[in-house]
């Protein structure tokens, strides 16, 4: 099944339940700090939610947690790598993203086998730290190029004005956090990344 182009991601249940009656059918929960029984109980109400609005849920590091939850679709990183058992993912018939920032970490990647790579962050991001300086949209045509068919996730400091510029370097897919929940009305802004990412499904 092919991926929706909009690839949003939200650190709660809540916002999953603000936001999805508009439309969104491709999403992240991604949730820091927080202990197992309010991870476990997050993930529930995702699933129950995608399932509801007909959403892909993609959850962010937990991969035991979505394997108990009956989740299908997790995002690990590379540090997340060092301590996933990728065989009891695979095995568990888990879908797996993951993040590369350079030539190292997306030969690791594609030795995973993934469902899709996220190449960030693109453009600066105010959501965490990072090592990265923004990699800009040559990047996505280079990882494109070495990917193929694999389905390329743009993210870091993406919006609807960037996005275009991304799906024309090659993203089949663009992700996006801040743009959104730090907007003055997330509604209208999902709204109007639902209109400029329509049509981009490869
Ligand atoms: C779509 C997507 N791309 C990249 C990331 C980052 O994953 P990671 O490097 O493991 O960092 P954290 O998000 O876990 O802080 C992502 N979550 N989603
Ligand atoms: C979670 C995350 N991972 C990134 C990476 O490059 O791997 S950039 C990023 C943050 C994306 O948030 P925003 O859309 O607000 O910039
Ligand atoms: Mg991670």
């Amino acid at each position: 099944m092919a991926l929706d182009p909009f690839y949003p991601i939200f650190d709660s249940a809540d916002w999953l339940e603000r936001l999805l009656p508009l439309g969104i059918k491709l999403v992240q929960l991604r949730i820091k700090d927080s202990d197992e029984q309010a991870l476990r109980a997050e993930i529930r109400r995702a699933r129950d939610l995608c399932a509801r609005y007909r959403c892909q849920l993609i959850v962010n590091d937990y991969w035991r947690l979505a394997i108990e939850e009956g989740c299908d679709f997790i995002h690990l990183g590379q540090e997340d790598l060092d301590v996933a058992d990728l065989k009891a993912i695979a095995e568990a018939g888990l879908k797996l993203g993951i993040s590369s920032h350079d030539e190292a970490e997306l030969d690791r990647a594609l030795a995973a086998n993934p469902d899709y790579i996220a190449l960030g962050p693109i453009y600066p991001t105010i959501l965490k730290k990072m090592k990265w300086e923004q990699q800009g949209l040559e990047r996505l045509t280079a990882w494109k190029a070495r990917i193929g068919d694999i389905p390329l996730v743009a993210i870091g400091g993406m919006s609807v004005e960037r996005a275009p510029g991304a799906f024309a370097a090659g993203a089949d897919i663009v992700s996006v956090v801040t743009d959104i929940t730090l907007n003055a009305d997330p509604e209208a802004r999902v709204t109007e990344w639902i209109a400029a990412t329509r049509g981009h499904m490869r």
